[in-house]
């Protein structure tokens, strides 16, 4: 039967509350097409976003920075770790591929071509520190790597330099220390002003800029803040007014940055907003350099407008030795020190060492960077579900016939939760996950499954069926349908055409409940033997007598029928692969009308 004859019957979920679609919006041509790769390879198993290494031996962890001692001994204990500090990109290039992990701080450049080279390998990239702008965080989502970071210990450390900064500007340290060194006295000439009763604008006011905030305001100093997503609660109750970005430029004696590099702070301080300040204001910049345009900052210098800066980080770094910002007379510059603290250092090699063991471990990352963050009692409790989502994919996938490309894919959840008490993300990954994986070479994983389903074309769209009673478990089941395609087994094609297949969880396992139409019920383990005969007296017997002779264990046999000695379906899960032989000798059987093999 095909698609296209069944396509008159529909068969529509009851009561849907939700349908929600990952489908790109303009789909890619790419549709998947069976089969590119043998169902046979073995594949390794995948828990959630990241792997140990699949023969066993421990996983390898490239630490391409200086990372605190304690890191990497915490890493030692887990795996073989490579310090390899100063590499050059090609270096990186080359070695990545041997690395299961890449540990990095902001001095390394993690672009597509790292993912490129590692082929697959890199699983996780582990930036020790807060700021990921030096990290290519789509080409990572891309090819399923994880990106950790972390983002607590070096705060502190952070306000601290950034509060140095300030005072130390104000009062010409910097500069009178060189003077005296040079064998100058020169009182005058060094003359600073004052913090306290000026207002600083903090702009970014996370976690940095509130740590410098509090300090600013022990200092005697009036503190706003410019942040688009800050509460304004969070900033009352420190004393601290959240005002717009215009309002906290013409208003400052001090501005501090505190907020990331993204495209949308990209140079915000230039030419236009430097004209908005209050004539001599002073600059201080412990974020990142790309934040102010340079060459726009050394002319707001040259006109007055900016009478000092302090700057921890710049566009390029280390910038280059004749650079008329750092060389510049009413600025003081450090190396990108702002989280150089033997404390912090510490913190941070903990903080990394651990979120990237943990994801090593298939752990899902608290700091992740690019995946959603699932709660452990979620995970938990869905786990089960998991394993059957992926199955289920994988199943149906094997029902398309060769050269159908799997487009639709269509996924209904039935349970007495409420929508919002569901998080269907992993399961959708895996469901992703199973039909991508069998028929093709791409590794998918929570990271990349929405990417690579956008990528190839494969829209899929989600349902929830809400059921009355207690939502005791999460789900009842789940059931895929694959639309517009052929199978090569008919009977598993649902009324309205579509291949389809339902599952549920029963004591923690997963079954297979129904096939198309036929309700079924085997455990979705080993593989799976599905027949469809004529129901008559004898066949579970003569099936079950061939695959014995084969010495293939039967693990579970079922049998859907639609009325007695009419037509039914056999599902038997057995433990080993039959023979080619003993799949031609079941089908052989003249009762039998169509039968297909799955592997699991
Ligand atoms: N110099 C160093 O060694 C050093 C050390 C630590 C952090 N940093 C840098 O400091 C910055 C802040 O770090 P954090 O840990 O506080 O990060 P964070 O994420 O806690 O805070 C950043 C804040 O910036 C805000 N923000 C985003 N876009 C903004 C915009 N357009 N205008 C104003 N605010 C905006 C966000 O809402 C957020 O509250 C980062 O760039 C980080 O890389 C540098
Ligand atoms: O973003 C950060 O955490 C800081 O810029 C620190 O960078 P570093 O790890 O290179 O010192």
């Amino acid at each position: 039967m095909s698609a296209a004859a069944a396509s008159s019957a529909i068969s529509v979920a009851t009561n849907p509350l939700k349908t929600f679609s990952l489908s790109s919006r303009s789909p890619l041509p790419s549709a998947i097409s069976l089969p590119s790769r043998s169902l046979n390879t073995p594949r390794r198993r995948l828990v959630l976003v990241s792997c140990t290494a699949g023969d066993g031996s421990k996983p390898t962890i490239l630490v391409a920075e200086k990372l605190g001692e304690a890191g990497v001994k915490l890493l030692e204990g887990f795996a073989n770790v490579d310090c390899s500090y100063n590499m050059t990109p090609e270096e990186l290039n080359t070695k990545i591929s041997l690395c299961d992990a890449l540990i990095v701080r902001s001095g390394t450049k993690v672009g597509r071509e790292v993912f490129e080279s590692s082929r697959g390998r890199l699983k996780v990239v582990g930036r020790a520190g807060v700021g990921i702008d030096n990290v290519d965080l789509s080409a990572a989502t891309e090819f399923g790597c994880l990106v950790v970071n972390a983002p607590t210990a070096n705060t502190i450390a952070a306000a601290e330099h950034g509060i140095a900064l300030l005072a130390s500007m104000a009062r010409n340290v910097a500069q009178s220390d060189a003077s005296v060194k040079a064998g100058e006295w020169k009182r005058n000439k060094y003359v600073g002003v004052s913090l306290v009763g000026k207002t600083l604008a903090v702009m970014g006011f996370g976690k940095v800029g509130t740590e410098v905030a509090r300090r600013a305001k022990g200092l005697g100093m009036r503190v706003i803040a410019h942040d688009p997503y800050a509460p304004a609660d969070r900033a009352h109750a420190i004393g601290v007014e959240l005002v717009s970005f215009d309002e906290a430029l013409a208003t400052a004696d001090f501005i501090s940055l505190h907020m990331p590099l993204t495209p949308a702070t990209n140079k915000i301080l230039n030419d236009e907003t430097f004209a908005k300040m209050k004539k001599g204001v002073r600059i201080v910049n412990v974020a990142r350099g790309g934040v102010i345009d340079e060459d726009a900052l050394v002319r707001a210098l040259d006109a007055g407008i900016v009478s000092q800066a302090a700057l921890d980080v710049f566009t390029k770094e280390p910038p280059a030795k004749d650079s008329p910002l750092v060389q510049h007379e009413n600025v003081t510059v450090t190396p990108h020190l702002g989280a150089s603290t033997m404390e912090a250092q510490e913190g941070v090699a903990i903080e990394i060492a651990e979120a990237v063991v943990g994801a090593l471990n298939g752990e899902l990352a608290a700091t992740a960077v690019n995946a959603p963050m699932v709660s452990a009692e979620v995970l938990t409790e869905l786990k089960p579900y998991v394993i059957l989502a992926e199955k289920l994919g994988r199943l149906a996938v094997q029902l398309v016939a060769g050269g159908s490309g799997v487009k639709n894919v269509k996924v209904s959840y039935t349970s007495a939760r409420a929508t919002d008490d569901l998080d269907t993300r992993l399961l959708r990954a895996m469901i992703t996950k199973g039909i991508i994986e069998p028929i093709s070479d791409v590794y998918v994983n929570l990271v990349n499954a929405d990417f690579t389903a956008k990528q190839r074309g494969l829209r899929l769209s989600e349902e929830r069926v809400l059921l009355d009673g207690s939502p005791e478990n999460p789900l009842e089941t789940i059931t895929v349908q694959l639309g517009n395609v052929e199978s090569k087994f008919a009977s598993s094609l649902s009324e309205s055409g579509e291949v389809k297949v339902e599952g549920r969880v029963k004591d923690g396992i997963p079954h297979l409940t129904k096939v198309g139409s036929f309700e079924v019920d085997v455990t979705l383990e080993g593989s799976i033997i599905l027949c469809r005969q004529v129901d008559q007296p004898g066949m579970i017997g003569t099936v079950g007598s061939i695959l014995g002779e084969s010495n293939v264990n039967v693990n579970f046999m079922s049998v859907g029928r639609i009325a007695p000695r009419k037509q039914a379906i056999m599902a038997i899960g057995v433990d080993d692969q039959p023979s080619k032989e003993t799949l031609k000798k079941i089908g052989e059987i003249p009762a039998i009308e169509e039968f297909v093999f799955l592997k699991l």
